[in-house]
């Protein structure tokens, strides 16, 4: 059977969904992995630990390298369910005079935190993310970051970042739990802007990226 992907490929997409649009009550979902949560697999094809992952879309503001105003995140594959990135502070993203605004530090580790999927082929978008500001950041200071998938419920994906100052090893300025849901492909076509779906769905890259993800075996 066709992929929901090819499917949906030179098909226009007429309407914005709102499936997921609900009055939601506030999420009790803790941020740590339930008793009966089991471990995080690596999928075989994951890239190689060291690796550049790439970004997932070029207009992405966290990673994307077309993206003029983006934080421009490159993460690297971990040898497990894990993976590091470099950002560096600029004067744009400054909150305090010479100091990293914390949402932008939020941004960094959320990004990070995204690109786990690329290890386990799934696609999941952020449900829960607490983070824990530790030290200010001043600008030009590179953020070494490093996250990890702690454990997978269902659909849900926990995962922990930490963001270092001064090298690798150096102290945590910045942290975050959060916790991922799975989603399918058309979580993305379904809501997102007709004219931004379109672009993407016409450039062979961005569908060879998302259809990576439509195999899970
Ligand atoms: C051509 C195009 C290609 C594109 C290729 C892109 C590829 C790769 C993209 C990666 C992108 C990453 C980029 C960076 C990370 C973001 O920035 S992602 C953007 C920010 N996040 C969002 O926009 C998510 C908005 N929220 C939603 O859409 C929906 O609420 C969700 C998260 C999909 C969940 O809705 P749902 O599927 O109806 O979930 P539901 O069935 O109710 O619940 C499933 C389970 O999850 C739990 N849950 C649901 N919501 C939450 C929540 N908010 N918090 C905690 N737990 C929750 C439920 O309690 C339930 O648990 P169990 O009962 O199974 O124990």
């Amino acid at each position: 059977m066709a992929s929901s992907l090819a499917r949906r490929l030179g098909a226009p997409v007429t309407a914005v969904g709102s499936a997921h649009v609900s009055a939601a009550q506030p999420s009790k979902t803790p941020l740590v992995p339930p008793d009966d949560a089991v471990a995080p697999v690596r999928h075989p094809e994951a890239p190689a630990p060291g690796e550049l992952l790439g970004s997932h879309y070029a207009q992405c503001f966290g990673c994307g390298g077309e993206q003029p105003h983006g934080l421009h995140l490159e993460a690297r594959a971990g040898e497990g369910v894990n993976v590091t990135a470099e950002f560096t502070v600029r004067t744009a993203h400054q909150g305090a005079p010479g100091l990293a605004h914390g949402g932008v530090l939020a941004t960094a580790l959320d990004e990070t935190l995204g690109s786990l999927g690329w290890l386990m082929h799934v696609i999941a978008v952020t449900g829960r993310l607490e983070t824990e500001f530790v030290a200010p950041v001043p600008v030009d200071t590179v953020l070494h970051l490093d996250a990890r998938v702690t454990g997978v419920h269902g659909r849900k994906i926990y995962c922990s970042a930490t963001g270092r100052i001064g090298g690798p090893e150096g102290p945590v300025a910045v942290r975050a739990d959060a916790v991922f849901i799975e989603v399918k492909v058309e979580h993305f076509l379904d809501n997102g802007r007709n004219e931004e779906i379109q672009a993407a769905m016409s450039d062979p890259d961005q569908v060879r990226r998302a259809r990576a993800f439509e195999v899970n075996p």
